[in-house]
């Protein structure tokens, strides 16, 4: 699959502040690439430059192969604040004058407002919307142009539970209408809830891209104990070829195996030895845990 974005070495500086530091990046077509990190490593930067609203110091950008221009950015929809609409007029009189200044033709504001799941309140004054819809308008009018990628900026800061769950679910659906997306996020669990792909920003450095669910691959930690001395499972299991490490933790014995071994396995194997393990606690190492890992860790 072609990437619609790529980024190299992409790096920005303000003052004594490096926002960026060399970033490179692709984003694949057809994915929902989440820009994840915490508060200040670069992630609104990296928009902003893309987007050709701030300038970088260093490196290079394409979208769709191709340098920015009038022509790529007609094809991006991008949200990176929230627009000013005005809380009197209705949903879809906010839609009209968007596409005004979009110079977009009114006729794509019925599809778009089903799109958003505001149809049926679209004749609603702005300022009487929840959170979570007018969170969604600015998403439509994001969508106005029919862009092939749409781009935001924390999509549910701000929002309630409510309308988080909303955003995410409009975000879901857009990218099975087989639009791409990219957005920025500082929430681990909303990057593994919602995105395909992923990059881990520490301070303006990568720390991690890929697929999320190979970022996130668990390695589960397995504890055993029973059957047997301490010892004694120690020694067998640092046998076993499926058992990755193993070492003596609390009164049980802790082994990490190769991923996609079942622990069934690991009793038979005991079994065959001649020990009848008392038992097999399987604990899935946390996200978080997963994430402070990966920015922890140094790929500079
Ligand atoms: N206009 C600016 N002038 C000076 N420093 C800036 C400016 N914009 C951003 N920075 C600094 O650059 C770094 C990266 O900021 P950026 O906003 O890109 O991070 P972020 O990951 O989007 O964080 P946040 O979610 O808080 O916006 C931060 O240290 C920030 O203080």
């Amino acid at each position: 699959m072609a990437d619609i974005l790529t980024i190299q070495g992409l790096s920005k500086r303000y003052g004594t502040v490096q926002a960026l530091d060399q970033l490179s990046i692709n984003v694949p077509e057809g994915s929902i690439y989440g820009l994840l990190g915490p508060n200040g490593s670069g992630k609104t930067t990296t928009l902003g430059i893309v987007l050709d609203v701030i300038n970088a110091s260093a490196g290079t950008f394409q979208w769709f192969g191709q340098p920015i221009s009038k022509n790529t950015k007609r094809r991006i929809g991008a949200l990176l604040e929230t627009p000013n609409f005005y809380p009197y007029l209705s949903g879809e009189e906010n839609l009209r004058l968007s596409a005004d200044v979009k110079g977009v033709d009114h006729a794509r504001i019925p599809g778009v407002l089903q799109t958003v799941g505001l149809a049926q309140r679209k004749d609603n004054k702005f300022k009487g919307y929840s959170l979570g819809m007018k969170q969604r308008l600015a998403i439509g009018a994001a969508l106005l142009g029919d862009p092939e990628v749409l781009v935001l900026d924390e999509p549910t800061n701000g929002l309630d539970p409510e309308g988080i769950a909303e955003v995410r679910q409009l975000i879901l659906s857009i990218a099975s209408q087989g639009k791409s997306i990219v957005l920025a996020s500082h929430l681990l669990d909303e990057v593994e809830k919602v995105c395909t792909h992923m990059a881990v920003l520490r301070s303006g450095k990568l720390k991690a891209e890929g697929p999320v669910s190979s970022i996130l691959a668990t390695n589960d930690l397995v504890f055993i104990s029973g059957g047997a001395p301490l010892e004694a499972l120690l020694q067998i299991a640092c046998t076993l070829p499926f058992v990755l490490e193993a070492r003596q933790v609390k009164g049980q014995v802790q082994l990490a195996l190769q991923p996609a071994t079942d622990s069934s396995e690991l009793n038979r194997a005991f079994f065959n030895q001649g020990i009848a393990l008392g038992q097999i606690v399987v604990r899935k190492k946390s996200l978080e845990s997963q994430f402070l890992e990966i920015i922890k860790a140094d790929h500079a």
